[in-house]
């Protein structure tokens, strides 16, 4: 069995984690470790590895993190990887506010996971991610933007929020960024078991 460290200071991206992995076919286990790391400003690409890189050398190990952005079409992609400020600022309802006047509500979850194989070494990224539209605040407020993420998928009808835990794990930017994560580790572990 394989496990990495996900460093994560958001005890709901664990949660979704550790949910996503328990329903697959059990190959890889997660521990988490909470490293207060800096977040750069670029693309969600360079954000991921320079976080994931700030990582790795303050653990000193193998790490992996994750990186959530929230791209409005109307605004070229942004807030982006800048979503957890502006949603902080905003709220749900200032988020939709910032749409008015624009003929699109069209966004996409975009999840990036970065592995680091360790300090001083190249990560690789893995990216997933869940076409929607930003709609007013519905269902509970327990996570992030949830309540205002309406995926096309599932009916296109639901928000988030409005779904089940398992429905959101099947269709989630997480989800899918998750999978190939999941898929490149149990593969590189049977290359080291066949290796040995
Ligand atoms: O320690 P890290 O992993 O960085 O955790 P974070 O909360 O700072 O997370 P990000 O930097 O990736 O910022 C993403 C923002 O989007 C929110 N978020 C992430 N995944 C989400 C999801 O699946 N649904 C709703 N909100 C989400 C999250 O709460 C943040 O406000
Ligand atoms: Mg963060």
């Amino acid at each position: 069995m394989t496990s990495f460290v996900f460093v994560t200071g958001n005890a709901n991206k664990l949660k979704e984690v550790q949910a996503i992995l328990a329903a697959g076919n059990g190959d890889i286990t997660v521990t988490s470790q909470s490293v207060d790391v800096p977040e750069i400003q670029g693309t969600t690409q360079e954000v991921a590895i320079a976080k994931v890189k700030v990582a790795a050398e303050k653990l000193g190990s193998p790490c992996v993190t994750e990186d959530t952005a929230l791209c409005f079409e109307a605004l070229g992609g942004l807030p982006g990887p800048y979503i957890k400020d502006f949603l902080g600022n905003l709220g749900h309802e200032g988020l939709n506010n910032m749409l008015k006047g624009f003929n699109s509500t069209k966004a996409t979850a975009l999840c990036t996971f970065a592995y680091s194989p360790g300090p001083g070494q190249e990560p690789i990224l893995f990216e997933g991610s869940t076409e929607g539209n930003i709609v007013p605040a519905r269902g509970p407020n327990a996570f992030g933007w949830d309540p205002i993420f309406q995926p096309v998928e599932l009916g296109g009808n639901r928000t988030y929020a409005e779904m089940a835990g398992e429905e959101k794990n099947k269709i989630s930017h997480r989800y899918r960024a998750l999978e190939k994560l999941r898929a490149y580790l149990s593969e590189k572990a049977q290359k080291e078991k066949k290796d040995n």
